[in-house]
């Protein structure tokens, strides 16, 4: 018996065929991990997405461990993730060392990957995806590829000048905590990353906290964002 992908197909190769002076022919459906997807593996997990941004330093993986903790998401940091990848000796590992020292945006393709297989590798269907997205080009590309919308934004918000005071203290032995690259992350953040955060903010999705605050207090505000939907669900 033909399979429903092949019905698909045959149906759009006929339509492509009857409407080929419309324009551009319509594209064949994927066939991921032996099922049906629309580019994404995910496209057969649903999922429950909470993007977690704000500027480098300014306590997102801090809070991500608290919320794990009190409300049952896991965790995935998108430089985490990359720091891992370079590590692992990936073909893409010196490209990512590079761009990671210059303070620069991996090109989406790469943190995307990283992502799906995150979350397709975890039991769980609740995710905090921390860092990401980082710049337009991230954001439409999650889209497309996963037709994930997010449940809301937690965006932490905190001054340059704490932030650069964290960061110069942190002590993870990373490559990019130093002020030369610290400098250019700024910019980045201010170039790009806002207004991915003001776009949500247009769509209402974004909640805001005030992050200089003590990690206590900032937790407090961010307890009140999650318990509706953690009582509703
Ligand atoms: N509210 C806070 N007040 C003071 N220090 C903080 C606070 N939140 C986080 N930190 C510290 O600041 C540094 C950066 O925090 P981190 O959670 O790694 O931020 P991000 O992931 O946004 O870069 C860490 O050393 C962390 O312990
Ligand atoms: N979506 C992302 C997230 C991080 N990164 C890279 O990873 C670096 C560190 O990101 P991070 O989220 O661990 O940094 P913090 O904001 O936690 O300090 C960024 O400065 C980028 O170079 C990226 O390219 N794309
Ligand atoms: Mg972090």
């Amino acid at each position: 018996m033909e399979s429903l992908i092949g019905l698909v197909n045959r149906i759009k190769r006929a339509c492509n065929n009857a409407f080929s002076s419309l324009g551009d022919a319509l594209p064949s459906v994927a066939v991921v991990g032996g099922q049906e997807a629309n580019g994404s593996a995910l496209a057969n997990k649903k999922v429950t997405v909470v993007f977690v941004l704000g500027g480098p330093g300014s306590g997102k993986g801090t809070q991500c461990t608290n919320i794990v903790q009190h409300f049952g998401y896991t965790h995935l940091s998108a430089g985490d993730l990359l720091r891992a990848e370079m590590k692992s000796g990936s073909e893409n590992g010196d490209m990512i060392q590079n761009m990671i020292k210059e303070g620069k945006i991996v090109p989406s393709e790469v943190t995307i990957k990283l992502l799906e297989r995150a979350m397709l590798d975890n039991g769980n269907d609740k995710f905090l995806i921390d860092g990401f997205p980082r710049n337009e080009e991230n954001r439409a590309a999650f889209e497309a590829v996963t037709g994930i919308e997010p449940q809301f934004i937690l965006f932490f918000d905190c001054s340059e000048e704490e932030m650069q005071k964290r960061l110069l203290s942190r002590n993870q032995g990373r490559d990019d905590d130093n002020i030369e690259t610290i400098k250019k992350r700024f910019k980045v953040y201010m170039e790009s990353s806002l207004p991915v955060i003001e776009y949500y903010n247009a769509k209402g999705k974004v909640r805001k906290i005030d992050a200089t605050k003590p990690v206590e207090e900032v937790f407090e505000a961010v307890k009140t964002c999650f318990t509706p939907v953690a009582a509703s669900s």
